[in-house]
């Protein structure tokens, strides 16, 4: 659905008569032809096939035939796409900076580019055009996260209200071995995010939501993290951050915190681990760790175009799937150069390929699907929500 479509769909009643495709469970895709979809005041009402039941839809809700939108012949319609982890800060690099890892990356491009959001004008323009070009994508729902900056994450928040997408948008949280000039000391972060979740329920607009974003493990310390999880059961937020992305960072991250027993439980120890939070990649978790993830409902953002741009392993959705886990898909820009999530279901069947190679063409792994990579695109990232 265009973005012009999309508002229109919060605004009015219609009905879009052509092929409907979408998925309703992993294992299949649902193709109707010839069918309707009956929109009333921004809420599906009706998907359903036959001249006689779109009349009776028309009458039921009082919709005139010229809100009634026919699709020419090789367009369908689908749900929007969930991008369930993405920077919205990021967006000037993408596609940079691809010589580094995850943690030099992160010192020599990425901290330098989100230091800038200070300046709010600078903010409002790359908010105002990240949310244009994911709509234009088709991603009617994403997870941003912004920047320690208060002022500017709630600008990113008005974008998304004023452009008509539904999404989560985290105000960055980071009090441990900060880069000069852009860090907090715990008091402060802690302060500032109640108070942001406040600003942000106090909308009252249930398509713009507030979401708990400590950067990842290295850039929080436990005292901060704990304060984080009690906001998210005051406030009954959700949580994002980072997880098992690369390993020098899982060793760094063993280091920093030797009391716990690995890095899921570093989250767990700080009460952040719940059914409404996201954990981007997941690349390298062992067993007992999955186990943790799925006794929780802990969700994982699958971002293949990252994983394999920043060189920081393949991540194995089918071993995810089957440990029970809820998996999404997202760009992560701009760990990865693509701010599409047609391109990350990609990525993630060709990623799913080459683990399947790995293990020898003859074994019996079975790489991804399309019509699982669709589901984890649109109804697996809503799950992870
Ligand atoms: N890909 C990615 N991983 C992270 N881990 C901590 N911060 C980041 C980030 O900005 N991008
Ligand atoms: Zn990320």
């Amino acid at each position: 659905m265009t973005s012009g479509l999309y508002q229109k769909a919060y605004a009015t009643s219609f009905i879009i008569v052509g092929s409907i495709v979408h998925s309703e469970n992993i294992t299949s895709l649902t193709i109707i032809e010839h069918g309707f979809i009956a929109v009333v005041r921004g809420r599906i009402v009706s998907v359903c096939k036959g001249t006689e039941k779109l009349v009776k839809t028309q009458h039921k809700y009082g919709i005139d035939d010229n809100s009634v939108h026919h699709l020419s012949e090789g367009e369908f319609v689908m749900p929007g796409f969930i991008d369930t982890h993405i920077h919205a800060p990021q967006y000037p690099n993408c596609g940079l900076g691809y010589d580094k890892q995850l943690l030099d990356w992160l010192t020599t491009y990425t901290f330098p580019l989100e230091k800038k959001y200070m300046d709010v004008d600078f903010a409002t323009k790359v908010y105002e055009s990240i949310v244009n070009k994911t709509l234009t994508n088709g991603t009617t729902t994403a997870a941003y996260f912004a920047t320690l900056h208060y002022d500017s994450s709630l600008f990113l928040a008005d974008s998304v209200e004023r452009l008509g997408q539904r999404a989560f948008i985290g105000k960055v949280n980071m009090n441990h071995d900060t880069p000069e000039g852009y860090g907090e000391d715990t008091y402060d972060s802690f302060i500032c995010t109640e108070q942001y979740i406040r600003d942000i329920q106090g909308k009252r607009n249930e398509l713009v939501q507030p979401i708990i974003t400590p950067r990842f493990a290295l850039s929080c310390d436990m005292k901060l993290m704990i304060l984080l999880g009690e906001l998210a059961t005051k406030y009954n937020a959700h949580i994002q951050t980072h997880i098992s992305e690369n390993t020098g960072e899982v060793v760094a991250v063993q280091k920093m915190y030797p009391e716990c027993k690995n890095y899921t439980d570093v989250y767990d120890t700080a009460g952040l681990l719940t059914n409404k939070t996201v954990l981007a990649h997941g690349v390298h978790l062992s067993d007992d760790e999955l186990k943790v993830l799925a006794a929780r409902g802990t969700a994982i953002s699958h971002c293949p175009n990252s994983n394999t741009s920043l060189k920081s392993g393949l991540c194995d959705v089918r071993r995810l799937l089957n440990a029970g886990i809820k998996v999404g898909l997202g760009t992560d820009v701009s760990g990865g150069y693509s701010t599409s999530i047609l391109n990350a279901i990609r990525c993630a069947l060709q990623t799913s390929i080459h683990i399947f190679f790995g293990k020898g063409t003859d074994s019996d792994y079975v790489p991804l699907s399309y019509h699982e990579a669709f589901n984890l695109a649109t109804l697996g990232g809503a799950k992870g929500r």
